[in-house]
């Protein structure tokens, strides 16, 4: 896991690796504009590409200053360099790249207010006002440095961080920022990335190593961590040479009525391919020609078997498309100790029933998406907010709340998060939530503990989805993903 630090952590990261490797902060400004030139010249091959590198004074301008060094070194000869010139604080290392700029052939002009900046016609802007040092909404002539910027409507790049966004934190509706195309972020992305708001403030992010103590940075406690691919093969164990449909475990999906059959054969489905070795569907008599045409592998067991064949499941999912049924959760959860995992429709009958809440098994995990989670918990101004109100229910409740979006928040039960950085847009249809549903009791019955089901289920939904868009599919149907979950899997290990 790659644990994501606040900016008050990332400064302690870099003073800390200035004293331990005697690197000079200079030098490791040096490295991490080297880092962001390595980029650009990826984005932008063509060295007659125009550039406008706009900078602040404090150390955001600083790597500003030196990027517009190394640009014009590595061959670009068509950079200009605009510093806002807002107050009179610069940072010593923006004052030494400043003094190292004077013996380039590149034009610098520098801005006292900013009402006199000139249009933008170069092809490129490199945004390098403020970094992770932000400590106020931007105003005055920091804001309409950033209103120049969006309206020249250029390729816009925007050094670690776009500025006006906060590194972490809630995003206020409306804060205004940079608007960059793509982001290079030093050494680890920013919490905020990972937020729907920073959606008006960036299209894509990049990683760039910039030499940090990363023993050191895995050292800090973190409370946010991103799963990575390492995570997965650490989790994910192979299935057995000797083994049989015993070894696999057996799940069962309640979910379903007359008009929402679908909802409970996608989990049925998803469940079936994530590899449970037996799979039961409990679901109206109504849906069984549907259940044995599509997933004729899927065993049906009627609510009045329910609670003399309670015994037999491995792990049980209930919600998908359940409708009225759902009057019957209270009297599901008075069969079961072991954890549930709960979705949709029976979230939506929770909202509210804080004492039913409370009945829920430990470790049980909940799968709302916003909408369900403002339902269940109240309403949320934003996403930060709600992320923190999971953090504190995940250890009231002892449940594992998967809050889902593009980026998915894993909430464990000791309040840390872990955000899923699989799927994509193809993949924002209907039915999508009822596979994770089902792959999540698929990897509960398979005795994956229920903090390693939801992760695993979660990065896999997202990678099957991935591998989809790869192969060429521009819209990912949630029946398609099923289909696909086996070869995500295979991914890892088979
Ligand atoms: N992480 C690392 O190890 C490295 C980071 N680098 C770069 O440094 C910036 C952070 O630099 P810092 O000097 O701390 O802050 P900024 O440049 O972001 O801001 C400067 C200064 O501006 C003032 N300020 C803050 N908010 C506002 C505002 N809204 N309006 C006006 N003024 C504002 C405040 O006083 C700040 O101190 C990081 O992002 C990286 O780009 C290193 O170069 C490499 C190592
Ligand atoms: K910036």
């Amino acid at each position: 896991m790659n644990s994501i630090l606040t900016s008050a952590q990332m400064r302690l990261a870099d003073q800390h690796t200035i004293e331990v490797t005697s690197i000079a902060s200079i030098d490791l400004m040096e490295q991490a504009s080297s880092a962001f030139v390595t980029a650009v010249m990826q984005l932008y091959p063509d060295k007659n590409t125009s550039i406008v590198v706009c900078c602040g004074t404090g150390n955001n301008g600083g790597d500003g200053l030196a990027i517009a060094r190394l640009l014009q070194v590595r061959g670009y000869d068509a950079i200009t360099v605009w510093i806002a010139r807002f107050n009179s604080y610069e940072s010593d290392d923006f004052a030494f790249n400043l003094s190292r700029l004077y013996h380039t052939p590149i034009a610098v002009t520098e801005f006292f207010p900013a009402d006199q900046l000139p249009d933008i016609h170069q092809h490129v802007v490199i945004d390098a006002l403020l970094g992770s040092g932000l400590n106020k909404p931007l105003e005055g002539d920091w804001l309409r440095m950033a209103q120049h910027i969006n309206q020249a409507n250029r390729q816009t790049v925007a050094v670690d961080i776009p500025s006006g966004l906060r590194a972490d934190g809630a995003i206020p509706e409306g804060e205004y920022t940079v608007r960059a195309h793509e982001v290079v972020t030093f050494q680890r992305p920013k919490l905020s990335f990972f937020f729907p708001e920073s959606a008006n403030s960036m299209d894509a992010f990049q990683v760039v190593d910039i030499g940090l103590d990363e023993d050191f940075i895995e050292s800090l406690p973190s409370d946010f961590g991103l799963v990575e691919a390492a995570d997965i093969q650490r989790i994910y164990r192979k299935r057995k040479p000797f083994s049989h449909k015993g070894t696999y475990g057996h799940a069962l999906i309640i979910a379903g009525s007359t008009d929402t059959m679908g909802a409970a054969l996608l989990s049925c489905g998803a469940s079936l391919y994530s590899g449970a070795g037996l799979t039961s569907a409990c679901i109206p008599k109504e849906g069984l020609v549907a259940l044995n045409a599509s997933h004729p592998e899927v065993m049906y067991c009627s609510w009045a078997d329910l609670p003399y064949t309670w015994g037999s499941f491995d792990a049980v999912g209930i919600g998908p498309g359940l409708g009225k049924a759902c009057d019957n959760l209270p009297t599901i959860l008075t069969y079961s100790s072991k954890p549930l995992v709960v979705d949709a429709d029976a979230l939506s009958f929770l909202g509210g029933k804080t004492a039913l809440l409370k009945q829920l098994p430990l470790h049980s995990i909940l799968t709302p998406h916003m909408k369900e989670y403002d339902r269940l918990f109240g309403p949320h101004g934003n996403w930060w907010d709600r992320v923190q109100s999971a953090r504190e229910q995940a250890v009231a409740l002892q449940a594992i709340i998967v809050l889902k979006n593009r980026y998915t928040f894993i909430v464990l039960p000791d309040g840390t998060v872990r955000i899923n950085p699989t799927g994509n847009p193809a993949m924002a249809s209907g039915g999508m939530g009822d596979v994770l549903t089902g792959m999540l009791v698929s990897f509960l019955a398979q005795g994956y503990d229920p903090q390693e089901a939801a992760v695993l289920a979660c990065y896999l939904h997202g990678a099957a989805g991935n591998q989809l868009v790869a192969a060429g599919m521009a819209v990912v149907p949630a029946s398609r993903l099923i289909a696909e979950l086996p070869r995500a899997i295979a991914s890892v290990g088979i």
